[in-house]
This record gives structure tokens, sequence and C-alpha cells, in this order.
């Protein structure tokens, strides 16, 4: 049986871009939500799932974090960035006509990453959020009673042959997210080309609150020079104010000083659950 690759769908999202970089040929299976791509990876529907994980401007995608981290056995196998070019959306019927659009349609970071645009360009468009940027192009395309928009990239507009009204409206240039790809168990990626690093993510949950928890925690990799890419703070869950770590770190994943780095924060009474221990993809040139 070939292998399957599920995805945030329809047609036209940043998640299908990823995909086809990432798997290209293979057979698709797309999912209208980030939690039933994930469902899907956990109860074994689909080999793999891309999800979005990480955005320069909006932050963390909560949901693929928050379900890697308490409700599931699946790890992260490979990382992709892509640069996010956002365009405004419109029915060709109505592509001189922007400046009356009464409701721009998007995926809730897409439509934060052109806050400024829509504050100064249509300050009294309704803005409602979708799925995905696909799903939103994909109302565009139905809907042409109305003027409504929806902010999405190139593959959608060809897509769904919509017009782009006005291209690239995010409100900063170094627009940016994470692909990560996702598999229950045993499985690897193995895609040569385009390989920028690896990387270890790490779910650290401190014994209790007591003074300097977290700085013993960064002193186990700052003396052993391991070098963090990042480091959030999410919320257990059991109560206000109780949060749990995730780190990235620069590493291959056979480095021995990661299982020091385990060790040391284990005997501290440290909670370490490795989420995945990934090659990195990133290309800058293919996405339009
Ligand atoms: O909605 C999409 O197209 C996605 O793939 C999620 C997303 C939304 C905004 C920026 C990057 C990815």
């Amino acid at each position: 049986m070939p292998e399957e690759i599920g995805y945030l769908g329809p047609e036209g999202t940043f998640t299908e871009m990823a995909v086809m970089e990432l798997f290209p040929g293979s057979q698709l299976k797309q999912f209208a939500t980030i939690f039933d791509c994930l469902e899907a990876v956990d109860d074994k529907t689909v080999d793999y799932g891309v999800v979005p994980l990480e955005n320069t401007i909006e932050g963390s995608v909560n949901m693929t974090l928050d379900y890697l981290c308490h409700q599931s056995s699946i790890s992260i196998v490979g990382e992709l960035t892509l640069p996010i070019r956002q365009h405004l959306l419109i029915h060709p019927n109505y592509k001189d006509r922007w400046h009356e659009i009464e409701e721009v349609h998007s995926h809730p970071h897409a439509i934060a990453q052109a806050h400024e645009f829509l504050r100064r360009n249509l300050p009294g468009a309704k803005l409602v959020h979708t799925t995905s940027t696909g799903k939103a192009a994909k109302l565009v395309k139905e809907t042409d009673e109305r003027v409504i928009g929806a902010i999405g990239n190139e593959l959608a507009a060809t897509h769904y042959g919509l017009a782009i009204a006005s291209s690239d409206i995010h409100d900063y240039e170094n627009n940016h997210t994470r692909f990560v790809v996702l598999t229950k168990e045993g499985k690897t990626l193995s895609k040569k080309d385009a390989l920028v690093g690896h990387k270890v993510t790490l779910q650290i949950t401190l014994p209790s609150d007591y003074p300097g928890a977290l700085y013993q925690v960064l002193a186990a990799f700052a003396w052993r020079k391991l070098n963090l890419s990042k480091i959030e703070s999410r919320p257990m869950k059991t109560g206000l104010g109780n949060y749990f770590f995730i780190i990235d770190i620069l590493s291959e994943p056979d480095n021995v000083l990661l299982q020091g780095v385990k060790n040391e924060l284990e005997a501290l009474g440290t909670a370490v659950k490795v989420l995945g221990e990934y090659p990195c993809y990133s290309v800058e040139h293919k996405v339009e």
C-alpha cells in the first residue's frame, strides 16, 4: 500500500505547499482541521501528517503543540520552514471593487499577519475566521452575490480561479511558518535536499515550583554548550500557574550529550518527554 499523507486542507493551503515540497507525488488526504489531521496520525488512518507548528508573527500553533504534549504518542519526524506571502483574494466578478469588501475570511493566523493592511484599507470589513486559508478561498469562489474577500496564497488563487486584489499584504516581510511532519511510530523522513540541520524537541515538566528550577534545567544545556533555538511555556491545564516547557535544541539526534542532559534533568526530578528528533528543511524560493 502506498503511504498516505494527511494535511490541513482543502486545496490551496500553505500546508499543501509544505506537503508538495516534502512528499512530491505521494497519496494525500485532506483534513478540515489541524485536530482532525492529528487524530488521523494518532489512530494511524494516515502514515504521516503535516501541520503548521509556529509562525514568525503569531507564534506557536497551540493546537499542534498541545496535542503533542498532552494527548498522544505521535512524534515529530521532520520540519519544513516556508516563506509565507499573504494576498487578498476576491471573486473575479468583483476584481476592480475590492474596496467594497464587506467581509474578509481566513485562518486566524493569516488575518493576524495582515492586521495593519486590513485596518488601513478595509477598516469596516467584518473579519471571519476559517479553519484554513484554502477554506476561505473556496468560500469566496462559491459566493458571488456579495463582495467578500479571503486572505491566502497564489496556489489558492489559481486553484479556485480567484483574482489577487492586493498582493503581499502581510505586515512583516520576514514571515515564515514552520510545518512539522508527524507520525505514530517508527517512520522517518527520507528527503535529502534543502536540509539545513537537525533538532530535538523536548517537553520538560519541572518537579515543583521552587526557586531556580528553570535555571537548573537551562544550566544542564548551557554547560554542555547545547544550542537552544526555542523555549516556550505552555499551561499544564491542571491549574493556574502550572506550566511545562517546550525546548528545541539544535542538535543531531545521536549527540551523546543529549543522553547526559536527560539523565541530569531526571536526577533533578524533572520529567523529560522527547517530542521528536528530526531533520529540518528550509525552502526560500519556490513559494510565490
Ligand atoms: O490555512 C492555511 O493555509 C494553513 O496551512 C495554516 C497557515 C495559516 C497561515 C499561515 C501559515 C499557515
